[in-house]
Formats: structure tokens, sequence, C-alpha cells
């Protein structure tokens, strides 16, 4: 049965999704934006089949609905959709870069028996519109879903199933705390960070112009993001402030390492850092071998004896679970033995921490979580389907 899909915002991303689903799948794709122009343009290029400004009529037959809008966008259409009559069994999902306020906020939705799960392709542009959207975009890219507790296996399955075919990404469940966390990481911070380097040397230029007119390779390929929307990093900086202000505290804390290096003429720690920085930089997973690796990894604390990865491994086999590795962590004194549990399906995972929990154990979605008793059994589902 082909799915009548609503893209809120058809926007970079908005459209890109809608490329690929009136590429890859045979759903209808209606649009709403606050742009006529766009929408006209997105037809034209066969983004989507129909767009309008007004936005129940697009939700009103809609099977999926997908809130391609900026961040600070999103939790009004969240409110909006709580008024409007919408298809019985429609899965709501968003595409925002920040997750955890959204999720929190989506819970509205839930009152209403719509379902709503968290959503957020891993790959992008500095650049923003549809007319820069592109229907391969997230190819071979993560793309993470953040589901709470409750949210039914099988709208798991048929929200990745679609995402996957209409992007071709990677689709990988995450708690939505520690998605902010890393991605606070690994995205929030270089965009700081490239846009506070560009305006520094900016001052700079003011006053003598060669400082842009020798900029180089590594000024233009560390600052590329330096040219990212503006209104889209206001939101997204300040729906993820409190990770933020930790990672700039950690950032300042880098500068201040290489700024003592260098006042003390510190030859062998300069060396060092840069040293680090190479071996570090070199390790990380190209696209193709992170696909290749085991997608679902959560932790558990197990007493420290002799048989419990036999056990564990029994546990999982007598419910047809299929694990891809059991690794033994770095048994600290203050800790039992943690075990670390990898699965290539999300049903075997999710089954896997149901299972788990039912024997007894205690689940974490990582290691850090689990020194900080975060328990990801609290964002799990906690019935089979
Ligand atoms: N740009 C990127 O690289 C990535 C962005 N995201 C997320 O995707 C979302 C969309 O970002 P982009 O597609 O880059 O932005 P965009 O600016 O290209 O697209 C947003 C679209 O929403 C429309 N819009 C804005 N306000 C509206 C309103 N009140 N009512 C109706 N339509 C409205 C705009 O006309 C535009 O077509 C954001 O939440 C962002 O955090 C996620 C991954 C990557
Ligand atoms: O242009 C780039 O390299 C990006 O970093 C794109 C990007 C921007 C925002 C996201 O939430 C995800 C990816």
């Amino acid at each position: 049965m082909p799915e009548r899909v609503a893209i809120l915002g058809v926007g970079l991303i908005g459209g890109s999704i809608a490329l690929g689903l009136k590429e890859r799948t045979d759903s209808d794709v209606i649009g709403f934006d606050i742009s006529a122009e766009d929408l006209h343009f997105a037809k034209l290029i066969g983004a989507i089949d129909e767009g309008s400004t007004e936005l129940a009529s697009v939700v009103k037959e809609a099977d999926v609905i997908i809130i391609a809008l900026p961040v600070g966008k999103i939790k009004q259409a969240i409110d909006s959709l709580c008024q409007l009559p919408l298809r019985q069994g429609c899965i709501v999902t968003d595409v925002g870069s920040t997750k955890s306020e959204i999720v929190e906020h989506a819970r509205k939705l839930k009152e209403r028996g719509i379902t709503f799960i968290g959503g957020h392709p891993m790959a992008g542009s500095h650049r923003s519109g549809v007319k820069a959207a592109q229907s391969l975009l997230f190819e071979n890219a993560y793309y993470v879903l953040t589901p709470e507790p409750d949210i039914s296996i099988s709208d798991v399955q048929r929200l990745s199933r679609l995402l996957h075919l209409a992007t071709r990404a990677e689709l990988i469940i995450m708690d939505p705390v520690h998605h902010d966390r890393i991605v606070g990481a690994i995205s929030h911070l270089p965009h700081i960070i490239a846009a506070g380097l560009v305006n520094q040397v900016g001052n700079y230029n003011e006053t003598n112009e060669w400082f842009h007119r020798l900029a180089a390779g590594g000024f233009r390929d560390l600052t590329r993001i330096g040219a990212s929307h503006p209104i889209m990093w206001r939101d997204i900086l300040l729906t993820n402030r409190e990770v933020l202000i930790r990672l700039m505290d950690d950032w300042i804390s880098q500068m201040s390492e290489f700024r003592s290096a260098v006042s003390e003429c510190d030859a062998s720690r300069i060396e060092y850092l840069f040293e680090r920085s190479k071996k570090l930089r070199s390790q990380l997973p190209d696209k193709k071998k992170g696909i290749l690796s085991p997608r679902y990894e959560c932790y558990i604390d197990v007493p420290d004896r002799p048989g419990v990865i036999a056990k564990i491994a029994t546990l999982l086999g007598n419910e047809q679970i299929n694990l891809s590795n059991i690794g033994v962590m770095e048994n600290r004194e203050d800790t039992p033995g943690v075990l670390q549990l990898s699965f290539k399906r999300y049903e075997d995972f999710m089954n896997a921490v149901i299972c788990l929990r039912k024997a007894g154990y205690i689940v974490f979605a990582d290691d850090e979580d689990r020194s900080n008793k975060h328990e990801y059994h609290s964002r799990i589902p906690s019935q089979t389907v």
C-alpha cells in the first residue's frame, strides 16, 4: 500500500527527503511551507506531488508526517498538529538537529493518541532551501531515531523502512539525551569554533585586508561550516544549552593547554598535542567501515563470576536473539564486571534489552551513562510486538 507522506518545510532537508521518496518509493508526497514559491519549485523538480501553505489540508490524510522545519518552529508545529484531525495510525517524525527538548514537547501528541518518533539525519550542508536539495544527500550517513519507551517496535520499523528507502541512510536508534551529548561535541561545537575563528580573523581583517587575502586551504577547510544558516544555528544552540556550555568549558581547557605549552616553550608538550591529534584523526571510522560494523550496542553490569558470558549467550539464544558480539570491558575496582553486547539488527537489540531486563539485569546505552547511572531501560519499549 503506498504511503501518503506530508513534509512540513520543503527546504534543504525536507526537499531532499521528498526527492528520495519520489525516486525510490511509490509514496504520494504532499508539501507544506510558508513559501508558495518554494512549493512551486519543489513540484517542478518532482519532489512533491502537491503543495500548500495551509497545514490542515496537507496533514489530514497523511500516513506519515515529517516535520522538516527550523528547530525553533518544530514545537509550534507539534502544537498545531495537536489541534488538527489526523489519520488513525499516523506517525509523526521530525528532522531537528537537537532531540531532547523536541521529544519531550512531543509527549503532547501521545496524549492525543498520535505516535511521535524523533529523528535526525546526520548529514546536510551549510547551504539551505529547496534549491540545494538532493535525493542522495544522506546516502551512507547515519539517520538517528529516538523513539520513546512506549512506541511499538512495528511503528519504529515502519518509519525506519520508509526513511531508509527515501534516504539510503543507515537508521540507528538512540536515546535523545545521549544523542544531544554526542552531536553537541561532533557537530554543534565545531560550528561554534568555526564561527568564532571566522569572526576573530574578520576583526583583524578590518584593519588589514591581507588577513583574508592570505587565508589559504587550512583556514577554508576548517571554516566551511562557519558559513551555515544563522537562524538554524541560533535555534540549535538554544535547544542544547546545557550540553554546549559544558563542551565550551572543555574547549577553553583545550585552548589553555595549548596556550601554556606555547608560553612555556614546552616543545615536547606541543609535539605530543599534535601527535595525539594526528593519531586520533586517523582513527576516525570511514563511512563504509561504519556501516559494516555492529550498529546497536548496550552495556550490562554482571557479577564477576566464571560462566556469566555463557549464561547471557544462552539466555539470548533461547529467545532466538542474534547477538553479533560480546565484549568484556576493562574492570574497575568500584564496579562489577561490565559486558558490551552488539547486535546487527534493531529487533535483536530491542528484544535483548527486554529479555535481559526480565532476567533482572540493568541495561545501559553506553559506558558513560552506566557510570552516571543513566539507565537506558527507562527509555526502551517495555513490550515486544
Ligand atoms: N541543514 C542541515 O545540514 C541539516 C538540518 N537539519 C535540521 O533540518 C531542519 C530543516 O533545516 P534545513 O532544511 O536546512 O532548513 P531550510 O531553511 O533549508 O528549510 C526550512 C524550510 O521550512 C520553511 N519554513 C520556515 N518557517 C516556516 C513556517 N513557520 N511555516 C512553514 N514553513 C516554514 C522554509 O521556507 C524552508 O523551506 C532543521 O530543524 C535542522 O536542524 C538536520 C540535519 C542537517
Ligand atoms: O555541512 C556540514 O558539514 C554539516 O555539519 C551539516 C549538518 C548540519 C546540521 C546537522 O544537524 C547535521 C549535519
